[in-house]
């Protein structure tokens, strides 16, 4: 009954920290034999082609494409959305080992360059209907992919509206197309499918923690249980309001 977040590069720290902001402990995974000990799994943002190098070194996709299969919830944030899509595009040459899982495809770094990063406030009525709380979820946007396309069994979380004088970035991401003349359309931010969720933003860089309180119940619908069961894990701590403060900074 514990929350893996697998700590080879990004935010797993912040995962953490948002994880006991709601009394729940996450265990670092850097290795395949640690995914045996935990039920649920964050897989981070940061940067996609370096964390598969890393889990690559590590040995780790067969446990993680095995974990996957298991039907235990697994959240990938940003580039562990890329993780967990089927298929990505606008990735370096080579390419770069995904686990798959959703049935999308993602562009990696559909909204450009480190430097076009921006924050959203996000329509997310899923989220709010379980979750409550206000309309919208300030998305985070780090270098971020995009959900280009999704199967039939993909729920749609979360959208954001593309103008039409975006700049798209073409698979090769190397070319730049200006589309000028594109009409005003959405991309997909956010999705579920079945026990996996992925979020093209950074919810772990916010204080608001409901998307991480949203997967815990995943975790727990999954094993038929309360959420009181899986949360907190190991007790919650007396000083978590304490050690709350003194955590890593957040975006407020
Ligand atoms: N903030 C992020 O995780 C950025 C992901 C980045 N676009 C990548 O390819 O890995």
């Amino acid at each position: 009954m514990v929350v893996g977040v697998l700590a080879l590069q990004g935010s797993f720290n912040e995962h953490v920290a948002a994880l006991r902001r709601l009394g729940v402990k996450g265990v670092e995974i850097r290795k395949p034999e640690q995914l045996q000990n935990v039920s649920s799994l964050i897989i981070p943002g940061g940067e996609s082609t370096t964390m598969a190098k890393l889990a690559e070194y590590h040995n780790l996709f067969p446990a993680l494409r095995e974990f996957v299969k298991t039907g235990k919830p697994v959240w990938g944030t940003c580039a562990g959305l890329i993780f967990l899509a089927d298929k990505a595009i606008g990735q370096k040459t080579g390419g770069q080992e995904l686990i798959g899982g959703i049935d999308c495809t993602v562009h990696r770094n559909y909204f450009g360059s480190q430097i076009q990063s921006f924050e959203a406030e996000l329509s997310v009525p899923e989220l709010v209907s379980k979750e409550g709380g206000p309309e919208t979820f300030r998305g985070v946007f780090i270098r971020a992919p995009a959900v280009l396309e999704v199967g039939p069994g993909v729920e749609v979380l979360a959208e954001y509206p593309v103008s039409s004088t975006s700049v798209l970035y073409s698979s090769s991401a190397v070319q730049i197309q200006e589309e000028n003349a594109l009409p005003e359309k959405k991309v997909i931010v956010a999705v579920k499918q079945g026990n996996l969720l992925g979020t093209a933003f950074h919810p772990e860089l916010t204080s608001d923690t409901r998307w991480h309180s949203y997967f815990m119940k995943m975790g727990s619908e999954a094993q038929e249980e309360s959420p009181s069961s899986i949360v907190p894990v190991g007790g919650v701590d007396p000083s978590f309001n304490e050690k709350a403060r003194i955590d890593l900074p957040i975006y407020q």
